[in-house]
């Protein structure tokens, strides 16, 4: 069996299922073809020995093919776009630890064990290796105009270790983050503002995924940049749109490029054409904006609290110019869709819990500007956030290279070892939370055990854990109190969850917001 052949065969079957729309126009070839090519799939998957070798002793895991590895399983028996639905059946099918083989050959462990992925994430290493996205490191080193390095989130070892230590500690200190209070208000404000201007006499926003990007990128941007964009007024400028397409693709193309056939590396496929353009266009904004928040920081004297990160990411010597660069970009776009997915799997996980809408809202100051001390006298608040993140959270796993031999059940896996470390799925097993499966924001203030709070990390964990958390928190806590003071949120039926790199609605979402 040809690779090109078991490519094409994929191609031609998720046109059936309505996935993304595939990156190559195969409709010309003819049906016989294809079936021909599915027949001799079917046959050498059959005939071929599994490559046992590879595994350690008794891992469980699906076959692996020469060449193939089991990446085979990703282009026939699953869809792409429904990878978290392919890991819950893989889990059902091999238990909660098992392997993958790359088409390379290298193992992939993927865990939901609990003991196992306590000792997973906490492992105390330095500097954690998170196999980066390779299709990210190869446009980037084809760049050195551009980067002087692969950034932040694709970085490793002593040179990841030198940018988080310049970039980062402004983000995660909570003096920046509690000195932005006021803006993220007035950002709020404005985002409630829009929703008014957009809902209809039922209450019913349509497109609510599409706003709640907007506000994701005006909050993100406003961080980073230190001023205001108006990616909220009510008609979006082509460039809000552009930039929120372009983060969109980019995460679907990393998607492509990790567990569709890897003909990118050899060639400039249209998959690999598709990210750099999504890079390019990103680049280009953020660039812009970058220009434009410059000269308004030069012109006016703004409030100090709101331009710390990007004043003093600008003004750091230690870093060259390109890694300055290159981290806005990646801050924004690590920070758009993140934020604003986790935002509507909130609200929907919510409309099925009106009396803990209710609860939130008396617990809260009937309007006005919302401070710390308002949001820390609701722990209904915190509670509706985290049940949200245990049970749907927008990065359902976590990636490791194992920094030191590990024992998993009867097997020793190696140092180097690639993991995925499931925190979603294991949070959604029995043994683990009491009613697993039910969104029970009341497990956080009334712990019933099971209660396996360690393995919930919507934000990863150690040191290479997302440095957008306490800012992420503090937006997702302040939104969703203001929404609740103005109205209750409805949902009818079920969210349809696809995997974009990340756990993503499906566009579009409507949802009703309905006045107390
Ligand atoms: C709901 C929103 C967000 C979620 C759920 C989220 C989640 C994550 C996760 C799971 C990781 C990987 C951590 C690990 O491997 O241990 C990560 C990394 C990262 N996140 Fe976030 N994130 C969010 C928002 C943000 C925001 C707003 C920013 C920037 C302002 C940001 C910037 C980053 C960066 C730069 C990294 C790479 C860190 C490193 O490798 O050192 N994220 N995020």
């Amino acid at each position: 069996m040809s690779l090109p052949g078991v490519f094409l065969f994929s191609h031609y079957v998720e046109s059936f299922w309505s996935a993304p729309p595939p990156l190559v126009d195969w409709s010309g070839v003819p049906t016989l073809v294809l079936a021909l090519v599915a027949l001799v799939i079917a046959a050498t998957a059959l005939l071929t020995r599994p490559i046992e070798g590879k595994k350690p002793a008794r891992l469980p895991g699906p076959v692996a093919l020469p060449f193939l590895g089991t990446r085979w399983l990703f282009w026939s028996r699953y869809r792409m776009n429904k990878l978290h639905e392919a890991y819950e059946d893989m889990f059902r099918r091999y238990g909660p630890v098992f392997a993958e083989v790359t088409p390379g050959g290298a193992l992939v462990v993927s865990i939901a064990e609990r003991s196992a992925l306590e000792a997973v994430l906490r492992t105390p290493a330095k500097r954690p290796y998170r196999p980066p996205t390779e299709i990210v490191q190869v446009y980037r080193r084809s760049r050195p105009d551009r980067y002087a390095s692969t950034g932040l989130v694709n970085e490793q070892g002593e040179k990841w270790f030198h940018l988080r230590r310049h970039l980062t500690s402004e983000l995660t200190s909570p003096h920046t983050i509690q000195g932005f209070i006021p803006e993220l208000n007035s950002i709020c404000d404005d985002f409630l503002n829009l929703l008014k201007g957009c809902r209809r006499p039922d209450g019913t926003v349509y497109g609510f995924d599409q706003l709640t990007n907007r506000m994701g990128l005006e909050s993100v941007c406003g961080l980073m940049l230190g001023t205001r964009l108006g990616f909220l007024e009510r008609w979006m400028s082509g460039r809000a749109a552009a930039l929120a397409s372009a983060v969109k693709a980019h995460f679907r193309a990393q998607r492509d490029s990790y567990y569709g056939a890897p003909l990118w590396k050899f060639a400039p496929t249209s998959l690999y054409k598709t990210f750099v353009r999504s890079e390019e266009t990103i680049h280009m904004i953020v660039s812009e904006l970058m220009e434009e928040a410059r000269s308004r920081t030069r012109g006016a004297a703004q409030d100090d609290a709101m331009q710390e990160i990007f004043l003093k990411i600008l003004a750091n010597p230690e870093l060259d110019m390109r890694d300055k660069k290159a981290a806005v970009i990646d801050f924004i776009t690590a920070g758009i869709e993140t934020l604003a997915n986790s935002l509507v799997f909130l609200l929907y996980l919510l409309s099925g819990r009106m009396d803990w809408q209710q609860r939130i809202r008396s617990e809260l100051p009937a309007c006005g500007e919302l401070r710390v001390e308002e949001l820390s006298a609701a722990p209904s608040v915190r509670a509706a956030v985290n049940e949200a993140f245990r049970l749907l959270p927008t990065a359902p796993f976590l990636a490791r290279l194992l920094d030191a031999p590990m024992t998993v059940g009867d097997n020793r896996l190696p140092a180097g070892t690639f993991v995925l470390a499931h925190t979603g799925a294991a949070c959604r097993r029995e043994e683990n939370f009491w009613r697993a499966s039910e969104y029970l924001p009341e497990r956080w203030i009334n712990v019933r055990e099971p209660h396996a709070a360690g393995i919930v990390a919507p934000f990863g964990r150690g040191r290479r854990m997302c440095p957008g958390k306490r800012f992420v928190e503090l937006e997702l806590h302040l939104i969703l109190a203001k929404i609740l003071q103005h109205w209750r949120v409805e949902y009818d039926g079920e969210l349809d969850i696809q995997f974009d790199f990340l756990l993503s609605p499906k566009s579009p979402v409507s949802l009703r917001l309905v006045e107390w």
